[in-house]
């Protein structure tokens, strides 16, 4: 029989559920090098936020085919060392999206009407009336960063409750954040106008300390800030500073850059701040969901089914994959780079299959096209199992189309996607030993593989071009791997494609569309 240890408080819903194939041992507050000692022996772990799976855990497993992480965030499991190992690892996606909306939505009206100390102060024995003075939030802007799925809860909820929705989130079309009541502007006009601001994203390097000093200063001093995402969202040595001296009203905080809470400045603060040790996910409700959701998913891999809600494994048919595994992957770099190209915020996707590629079923490639494009705003949480799912509630149209005419490549992928920046489109096809090659750039022929950090720029084809270039990414101190030019007739237009050794540091794209002749420049990492 398997075995799978449960190493945090799980519902006992989902202990039942793993009990019907497994031996299950529940073991939590397990230190890091008891957990890596007694992995060994186990075919499964389910975990909630306490647990960190490290590298360490996972090398250690030599018998786990699954993790299961009985929540949404899955930041505590070392993915990529997991895939590597060829361990799936599967989530709750919706299973605590009510509960962690309604814990956002409960520390605003708390942060509001000053709850917290006025409860202390009454069990006291004190009756402070005039010290508790609240404000409402009937006709005040609710500033959403992140539309999601939590995002869009709490959204429902203030707009029913007669607030005004700002929404701030790159990766939502005006129309899906219209249909939920949401204005969408830009982040600088959010923090302005918001009298409360909730955050819902996950953590990237991008929303790393969103809300830092300089942030907070662009807020009214009557804003109040509710974070119910992620740690280290916000830097929290700024926004003690920034309560001390009153330079907003409040914040409310049930996420913390290091978890538990320790020696901080935000516990010395008074009524303007509330703090919650991680409850958003906390209600009897949602822990029976996310329990039953990842159980019965470990359920299903250990009988040798698929699982659902899978982060890194595709969830498509295994000789079909086995059989497309190189084209996956090109679809994927090829959806990430037309949607880094294409500027987030995409309503219409193009998978055109050419050449022999044309003869093989569409979908797969289109699914993993979407993750690709998709996982500039979900990063690990999208999947093969949900791209489709995902795309379609983000309001993005896709086409299908086949070519079988063959052109420079017996076979290729043709991407074109309409995002903020306008429509884009790029080509790739595979070398005889599986290497990937970007052959086209909105209608430009060009042959560059994919590397880690890339530019690509439309300009007029015309000497001293390339040399300026080069010359401001030296001064930048950022080298060069190798460099590409497009054209389709002699100083005509042109692309340009350079794979960097370096990632591009801010301000110098500005710098490159000031070059005369530079038409656009887009930086990509991939
Ligand atoms: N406090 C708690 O106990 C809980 C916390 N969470 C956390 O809440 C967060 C949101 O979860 P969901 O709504 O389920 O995720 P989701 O994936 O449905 O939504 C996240 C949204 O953030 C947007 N986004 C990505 N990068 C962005 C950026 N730079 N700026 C603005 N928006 C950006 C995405 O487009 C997406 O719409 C996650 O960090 C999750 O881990 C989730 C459940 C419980
Ligand atoms: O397990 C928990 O309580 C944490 C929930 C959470 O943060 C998540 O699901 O992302």
């Amino acid at each position: 029989m398997s075995k799978v240890l449960v190493s945090d408080p799980i519902d006992s819903a989902g202990i039942d559920i793993l009990s019907q194939v497994a031996q299950v041992s529940v073991q939590t507050k397990l230190p890091p090098e008891e957990l890596v000692k007694i992995i060994p022996e186990y075919d499964a772990l389910m975990v909630r936020s306490g647990t960190r799976v490290t590298q360490e855990v996972i090398d250690a497993g030599t018998h786990l085919k699954i993790i299961g992480r009985a929540g949404v965030g899955v930041d505590n499991i070392d993915i990529p060392a997991a895939t590597r190992r060829g361990i799936v690892v599967v989530n709750s996606p919706e299973g605590n999206t009510t509960a962690a909306a309604e814990h956002a939505i409960a520390l605003m009206m708390a942060l509001s009407r000053c709850i917290p100390d006025a409860n202390h102060s009454v069990k006291e024995n004190r009756w402070e009336r005039k010290k508790f003075m609240g404000s409402e939030v009937y006709k005040k802007t609710l500033g959403v960063v992140g539309l999601g799925k939590i995002g869009s809860h709490v959204a429902s909820v203030a707009k029913a409750m007669g607030m005004k929705l700002l929404a701030y989130d790159p990766f939502i079309t005006a129309e899906r954040a219209e249909q939920l009541g949401c204005r969408l502007v830009d982040l600088d006009f959010l923090f302005q106008e918001a009298d409360y601001i909730t955050l819902h994203i996950p953590r990237t390097p991008e929303t790393t300390n969103l809300i830092n000093a300089e942030s907070i200063g662009k807020m009214k001093p009557t804003a109040r800030i509710i974070n119910c995402s992620r740690g280290g969202i916000i830097d929290e040595a700024a926004l003690a500073v920034a309560l001390e001296k009153g330079q907003i009203a409040g914040a409310a905080l049930d996420v913390f850059e290091t978890e538990p809470l320790g020696e901080s400045p935000l516990r010395d603060l008074g009524a303007n701040m509330i703090l919650t040790p991680h409850l958003g996910a906390s209600t009897e409700e949602a822990q029976v969901n996310v329990a039953v959701d990842v159980a019965e998913q470990i359920r299903d891999v250990l009988l040798g089914l698929p699982a659902r809600s899978a982060v890194n494994i595709p969830g498509l048919n295994p000789n079909v994959l086995e059989q497309l595994k190189p084209y996956l992957q090109l679809a994927e770099t090829l959806g990430n780079l037309v949607g880094q190209i294409a500027g987030g915020r995409i309503d219409k996707l193009e998978v055109r299959l050419q050449g022999d590629l044309a003869t093989n079923q569409s979908q797969p490639l289109v699914v993993a096209s979407l993750k690709g494009l998709l996982s500039n705003a979900l990063r690990e949480r999208v999947n093969y199992v949900n791209a489709s799912i995902e795309a379609k509630e983000r309001g993005i149209r896709v086409i299908e189309t086949k070519d079988a005419s063959v052109g420079d490549y017996s076979g290729s992928l043709h991407l074109s996607a309409r995002g903020s920046l306008g429509e884009h489109s790029v080509t790739g096809a595979l070398l005889s030993d599986g290497e990937i090659r970007i052959t086209n750039l909105d209608g430009f022929p060009i042959n560059v593989p994919p590397s880690n950090y890339m530019l690509f720029t439309l300009h007029r084809d015309m000497p001293g071009i390339i040399g300026r270039i080069g010359m401001l990414l030296g001064n930048f101190n950022v080298n060069i791997a190798s460099m590409q030019v497009g054209r389709k007739i002699v100083r005509g237009n042109a692309v340009m494609a350079l794979s960097l050794d370096d990632p591009l540091p801010d301000g110098i794209l500005q710098e490159i569309t000031g070059i005369p002749g530079i038409g656009d420049a887009y930086t990509v990492n991939l």
